[in-house]
């Protein structure tokens, strides 16, 4: 079996999303019949996009419990191809409540992951023979970085990574890209991120340390992308903000499918930033209609940093 990209979940989440008509008040109870369960974790939404993206990107990682269940049956239900290892413990449940002023987002550790599960999951990804592993989220506990650095070994394939800032330092392979957020992307360099062009010079450290491609995402603010020879910023494309769940993974996705489609890096950007503003245009980590999103990107004006 050969896949173009198999993503890596190791601590996946059923996404809960609840609006709510008014602010949370402390000491009373919220109501709403508004309510969403989606499968979740940045890999696997990589996946969901990808799919969506008519990239063929299967999920793997590590499921367990009943909401382990819940999000193989719905990945199943969405037509997102997915082979994951059964764990004992229980994945988790992230929330995230949108009201009229704030959006709240709770996420929970998640289960512990023991050394068989993730030599179990260094073979399967094998199985698919990629010619790009996502290894994308936070890591459960029982799993380090290393864990990362033997699935970047392990095969032929590239790796892109998409972790927090502090796990980024502690990399040792090389790997294909980054997608760090702001935040991300000062906690790894220890830079001042306030401007665009702190940004910038942030991402090129960055891509000294072993990345081909840093691409930053930089929010309402866009995208950045360095490489070995362009340092390019695409602003954020118009959207009609419903939450930003999701949309660091939809940014990578676009990024991806534009690389695994033969396109430059930069236009694989501006596919990024498109497929990120129709991620941000519907709720949680739902798949939103892509119709024509490969002709919008366009629009995007790309400038040199
Ligand atoms: N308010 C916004 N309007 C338009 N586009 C946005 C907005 N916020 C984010 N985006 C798009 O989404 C991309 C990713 O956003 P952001 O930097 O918030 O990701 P993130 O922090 O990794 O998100 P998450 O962790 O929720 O996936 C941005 O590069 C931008 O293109
Ligand atoms: O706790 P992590 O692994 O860093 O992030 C998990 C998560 O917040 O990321 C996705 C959005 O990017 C959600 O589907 C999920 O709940």
């Amino acid at each position: 079996m050969t896949d173009d990209l198999v993503t890596v979940t190791m601590n996946p989440a059923v996404d809960h999303t609840l609006r709510i008509d008014e602010p949370l008040k402390s000491g009373a109870v919220a109501r709403t019949d508004d309510a969403q369960f989606d499968a979740g974790g940045k890999g696997i939404n990589v996946s969901k996009y990808l799919t969506a993206l008519d990239v063929s990107a299967p999920a793997t990682g590590f499921l367990g419990g009943p909401f382990g269940r819940m999000i193989r049956t719905q990945l199943d239900d969405d037509g997102v191809p997915n082979d994951f290892v059964e764990i004992p413990d229980r994945t988790r449940l992230n929330t995230t409540v949108l009201s009229p002023d704030a959006e709240y987002k709770i996420n929970h550790d998640g289960p512990t992951v023991g050394e068989d599960a993730v030599s179990d999951l260094v073979e399967r990804v094998g199985t698919h023979d990629p010619d790009t592993v996502v290894v994308a989220g936070s890591l459960p506990a029982g799993v380090t970085t290393d864990a990362v650095d033997r699935l970047a070994r392990a095969g032929e394939w590239d790796t892109a990574v998409d972790t927090s800032g502090s796990l980024l330092t502690e990399l040792d392979a090389e790997y294909l890209v980054c997608k760090p957020n702001r935040e991300e992307l000062g906690e790894a360099t220890g830079r001042s991120v306030d401007s665009i062009e702190e940004c910038a010079a942030a991402a090129a450290e960055l891509r000294e340390r072993g990345f081909r491609y840093v691409v930053a995402s930089l929010g309402p603010d866009g995208a950045l992308l360095v490489s070995e020879s362009e340092s390019v910023h695409a602003p954020a494309a118009d959207a009609d903000v419903v939450d930003t769940v999701g949309a660091g993974d939809a940014l990578l996705s676009g990024f991806l499918a534009g690389l695994a489609r033969g396109e430059s890096e930069t236009v694989a950007l501006q596919t990024g930033v498109t497929v990120a503003a129709r991620v941000v245009s519907v709720s949680g980590t739902r798949v939103p209609d892509f119709d024509g999103v490969f002709d919008a990107r366009s629009g995007v004006n790309v400038s040199q940093t």
